[in-house]
């Protein structure tokens, strides 16, 4: 039976919250598969818990590496992994998680033997081929073009040209496990332009700090020498593409919303929030004030951490973000090609803007968790909004919304944007809100707690 819908709570007053985050999804999705692959046993600190990370974890563990929690707290799960020699005959459900299809099957080409993988029902429909298509010009032999499908080595790497238009996971998917690969790695990408660059860019990063070196220095062009992955002790940053919902809820309340541990240099897209949001009408600073970042083990600290694996903080590389909403959010026009993933936030705070908006560059998002225009078009509209799609974006132009079901197409990030919307508008129900679990299973009871905290 269906969950009932949840009824997105209406804010009262203007918020004032300090919400601390949990892990980032993309760094600790990387920091597992990268300490899986090493040379010997290491730490992942604060790694978040979630589904997509609970998949990647259960999708290591098959493959033949141990991964042993040696303590969990608010902050996230501490993980000892041990890289075992990489075991086929395994079946990995990828569930909907992107990182999880594109990170893993490079890894399971170096496998004994062959590895099936399959997934939620839209999964299947996300896209696949060009990363599919590279390991099958690295040597793999793969019976299918998208999920499922079953993928048998000898994988020896060398010389590879796709297009990486539809997604950057499958550069950095052939990133991640490239060092391992017999002749290593030269990836081309031949297209419209990639999308999604600090992601590439965190891969890039997280894999000089495992003592990897990427030659990025030509443009669209990667090249991984063959050689071992360092084992190491990484943090993760909290995520800050989670943070998007609840800052938004400080322009739509007027009210002030505050995120510790707000790195001061990241790769990730999150980042580019307190640009959109100053561009939306709100205040954006960063003060010193409680922040201490999400570790307090100084153990933690390590030389070789890079930022997205980022050492212990001693208050230094972190800060508290602090939005205050004016009172007025204005449209925005905007080209979010790079940080794709905050459209949703960006399109709900839209709807509640007085001035149109326009949202460019993202007709990548048609592969997500769900063909995420089409679904934000219909949603807001389905609220009596005025939004449409556009070859590459949405145009969302202000009118007055009404109650109704939100409905969330199984993606996390949809459920969040009817929760934003909800906070101005009575009588929205967000439809399986517990979608949000694919990386913030605490959704509910922190955007409660932030309601309620004064
Ligand atoms: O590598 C990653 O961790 C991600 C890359 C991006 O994918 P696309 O390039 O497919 O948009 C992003 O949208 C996704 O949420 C996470
Ligand atoms: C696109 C997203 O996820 P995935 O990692 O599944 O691609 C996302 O989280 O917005």
């Amino acid at each position: 039976m269906p969950a009932p819908h949840w009824p997105a709570p209406v804010a009262t007053a203007p918020v004032t919250a300090t919400v601390p985050l949990p892990g980032s999804k993309s760094v600790t999705n990387r920091a597992l598969l990268l300490a899986a692959l090493a040379d010997g046993p290491g730490i992942v600190r604060q790694a978040l818990r979630s589904r997509d990370a609970d998949l990647m974890a259960s999708a290591l563990r098959s493959l033949g590496t141990t991964l042993i929690p040696t303590g969990e707290s608010a902050a996230g799960a501490d993980w000892q992994v041990t890289p075992g020699p990489i075991r086929g005959g395994a079946h990995i459900d990828v569930g909907l998680a992107g990182t999880v299809m594109r990170f893993v099957p490079p890894m399971a080409a170096l496998a004994d033997g062959p590895v099936s993988f399959d997934g939620d029902p839209h999964a299947r429909k996300r896209p696949m081929g060009p990363i599919l298509d590279a390991l099958r010009a690295l040597g793999a032999r793969i019976d299918n073009d998208a999920l499922p499908f079953t993928i048998s080595g000898p994988l020896t790497g060398g010389e590879v040209v796709l297009d990486a238009s539809g997604s950057s996971q499958f550069v950095s998917g052939l990133l991640l496990t490239a060092a391992r690969f017999e002749k290593g790695v030269e990836i081309r990408h031949v297209g419209p332009p990639v999308p999604s660059q600090p992601h590439i860019e965190m891969t890039v990063e997280m894999l000089r700090a495992v003592g990897v070196a990427v030659d990025d220095s030509e443009p669209d062009v990667w090249r991984v020498a063959p050689g071992p992955i360092a084992a190491r002790d990484m943090t993760v940053e909290p995520d800050l593409s989670n943070s998007a919902p609840f800052l938004a809820a400080a322009l739509v309340t007027g009210g002030t919303v505050t995120i510790p541990g707000w790195p001061l240099t990241t790769t990730q897209a999150g980042d580019a929030l307190r640009d959109l949001l100053t561009q939306m009408g709100a205040e954006v600073t960063r003060s010193t004030g409680s922040s201490t970042s999400r570790s307090t083990d100084p153990s933690a600290t390590d030389a070789a951490s890079s930022r997205t694996g980022a050492p212990a903080a001693t208050g230094s590389g972190v800060t508290d973000l602090v939005v205050r909403g004016t009172g007025v959010i204005t449209g925005i026009d905007t080209d979010l090609h790079e940080v794709g993933e905050l459209t949703p936030t960006i399109a709900a705070l839209a709807a509640l803007a007085t001035t149109p908006s326009r949202i460019r560059g993202v007709s990548h998002l048609r592969g997500h968790e769900t063909d995420r225009l089409a679904a934000l078009a219909t949603e807001i509209n389905r609220l009596g909004g005025d939004a449409e799609e556009t070859e590459d974006g949405l145009i969302i132009r202000p009118r007055p919304l009404h109650g109704g079901t939100f409905h969330s197409y199984a993606d996390h990030r949809m459920a969040t944007a009817g929760a934003v919307i909800g906070l101005a508008v009575p009588g929205v129900e967000v439809e399986n809100i517990v979608t949000t679990a694919k990386t913030l299973p605490e959704f509910v009871q922190m955007w409660t707690a932030m309601l309620d905290a004064r």
